[in-house]
């Protein structure tokens, strides 16, 4: 066993990059988190500036280190874990971005997606990616790079000009340009990544028309991936486990049996569920994807997306302006013991799963003279939870597992009203472990697994701790009426966008 005390958790999430020292309790003894900037250079396009995510990045890592108090000889290994799906390109020569990255949540290849589902490419892509034809997904994105910078698309035929997703930029970074890598459950969101095969596509490839030579090495989750060059860190640190943020949380609330659920309610709500070694085609429009490969066996997870989840509650601070902290919305809605008759339909940027309805627009709808400030935030805390009730009933008819309980994590999960109504709704517990670190301590778990600082998953099973758990305490006849009120909503938001 490693006589190194600690692993240092890489957190480089959409607003802010995170580092957290964890202990082998999976306790975490320091955290320091800084935000960067986001840029919006034209209506529906998100950008980062891959510079600034690296500094970012680096100095809460420099800081995590010393706020502990410890020196490089106390880090066992470095996991990192990442927002997904977007894309940096960078000069392999110079190391320097040749754009800068393009975000996740950008739709500027909404066009292009649209042209690919016409040539009927979406049945391929579907059965080979578990994903669908969406700009959300990085395939499109590497592509616009390609088509729009000049010279660019000959450059990456011959391996000059590199693609990463967000962990292989910090590899490629951390190592001083000696690793162009990433983990498989990273590189199965680029639509270029046979998830059944674990293989970088060749048809896929020529129908997006993207190089090989660009493309990183796709390793498993939990290994060596390279170690610190002398820099910001210290040298020679291993870097040794890898994952998308939502796989991480995944890992991180030790869901690993079949049929285990997380949902992460921060932004948006991410409900992940562990359906083994089977890759499951969903029928709702859910996306399959690699949740980790450790040694030789690869998982798969049920994966379901929201769009708009705790960014509502932002939304009634900043827009309507009618509380002034998050924590205000769960007081007011407290004060009244249901939300009156009102549903609101947060698809302010259209419907993700199971929908994945670009044209729907927000709806509130069951107004009445009556209707107060107080039941405006009870129907948004309840839109969280109706929406995530869609992903996991999508979730149980796909997979033909029951879902016994729900493992929560993410900024609005501390809202005890959200859970209460999330248990409600669907008749199973919800659980807020005492770590709602999890995305961290997904990826430090990953990395610790690989140099021996935890022995096997068991010992990081029995490492999670509950916190609170909120049962149901309204039965399934009380719920059906609010759930078939819900859909109704659902339906006139639907499409409304012409
Ligand atoms: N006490 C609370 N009750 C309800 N929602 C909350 C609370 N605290 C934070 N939130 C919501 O959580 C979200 C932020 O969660 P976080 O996990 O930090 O998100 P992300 O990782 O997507 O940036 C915000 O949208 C905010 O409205
Ligand atoms: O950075 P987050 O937590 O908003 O997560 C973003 C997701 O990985 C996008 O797929």
């Amino acid at each position: 066993m490693d006589r190194r005390q600690y692993i240092l958790a890489l957190d480089q999430g959409t607003t802010s990059s995170r580092a957290i020292v964890f202990d082998r309790s999976g306790k975490a003894v320091s955290t320091v988190q800084k935000e960067f900037k986001q840029h919006y250079p034209q209506p529906g396009w998100v950008e980062h500036d891959p510079e600034e995510i690296w500094e970012s990045q680096c100095m809460a890592a420099a800081r995590a280190i010393e706020a502990a108090g410890l020196g490089a000889q106390d880090i066992a290994a470095i996991g990192i874990t990442n927002q997904r799906e977007t894309v940096v390109v960078w000069d392999k020569a110079t190391g320097k971005p040749i754009h800068p990255a393009i975000v996740w949540q950008d739709r500027r290849t909404a066009d292009l997606c649209g042209r690919l589902k016409e040539e009927g490419c979406s049945k391929v892509i579907r059965k080979k990616t578990g994903l669908l034809l969406d700009p959300y997904f990085s395939g499109t994105k590497i592509h616009w790079i390609l088509e729009n910078i000049g010279g660019i698309r000959e450059r990456a035929e011959r391996g000059e000009v590199l693609f990463g997703t967000i962990d292989s930029w910090l590899i490629w970074k951390l190592t001083g340009g000696k690793a162009h890598v990433t983990d498989v459950s990273n590189a199965s969101r680029t639509l270029l990544f046979n998830i059944h095969s674990l293989e970088w596509d060749r048809e896929l490839l020529g129908l997006l028309y993207i190089p090989e030579a660009m493309l990183p090495i796709v390793k498993s989750s939990s290994e060596i991936f390279g170690y610190t060059e002398e820099g910001p860190l210290p040298h020679g640190i291993p870097i040794a486990g890898v994952a998308g943020d939502q796989q991480a949380a995944l890992f991180g609330q030790a869901c690993f049996k079949k049929g285990m659920a997380k949902n992460t309610y921060g932004t948006g709500c991410f409900l992940l569920m562990n359906t083994g070694a089977l890759p499951i085609q969903s029928q709702h429009k859910l996306l399959t994807t690699i949740a980790w490969r450790i040694g030789n066996r690869t998982e798969y997870a049920l994966e379901g997306s929201v769009f708009i989840g705790g960014a509502v509650i932002q939304w009634l601070r900043d827009e309507l302006q009618i509380i002034s902290s998050a924590q205000e919305c769960n007081e007011l809605a407290t004060t009244v013991k249901d939300s009156n008759g009102l549903f609101l339909v947060p698809a302010f940027t259209g419907l993700g799963a199971p929908h994945w309805d670009p044209q729907a627009r927000g709806t509130a709808i069951g107004i009445t003279r009556g209707t107060n400030r107080a039941h405006l935030c009870r129907a948004a805390l309840e839109s969280i939870g109706f929406q995530v009730a869609d992903l996991v009933r999508a979730q149980m008819e796909d997979s033909g597992l029951p879902l016994a309980q729900l493992r929560v994590d993410g900024g609005a999960s501390r809202s005890d009203p959200l859970l209460q109504f999330q248990a409600d709704l669907l008749q199973s517990e919800v659980v807020r472990p005492k770590c709602v670190e999890t995305t961290a301590l997904g990826a430090a778990y990953l990395a610790g697994l690989a140099v021996g600082y935890w022995g096997d998953m068991g010992e990081i099973y029995n490492n999670w701790a509950e916190a609170d758990h909120f049962q149901p305490n309204r039965s399934a006849e009380e719920i059906q009426p609010l759930l078939d009120s819900w859909n109704d909503a659902v339906s006139r938001s639907l499409g409304w966008k012409h």
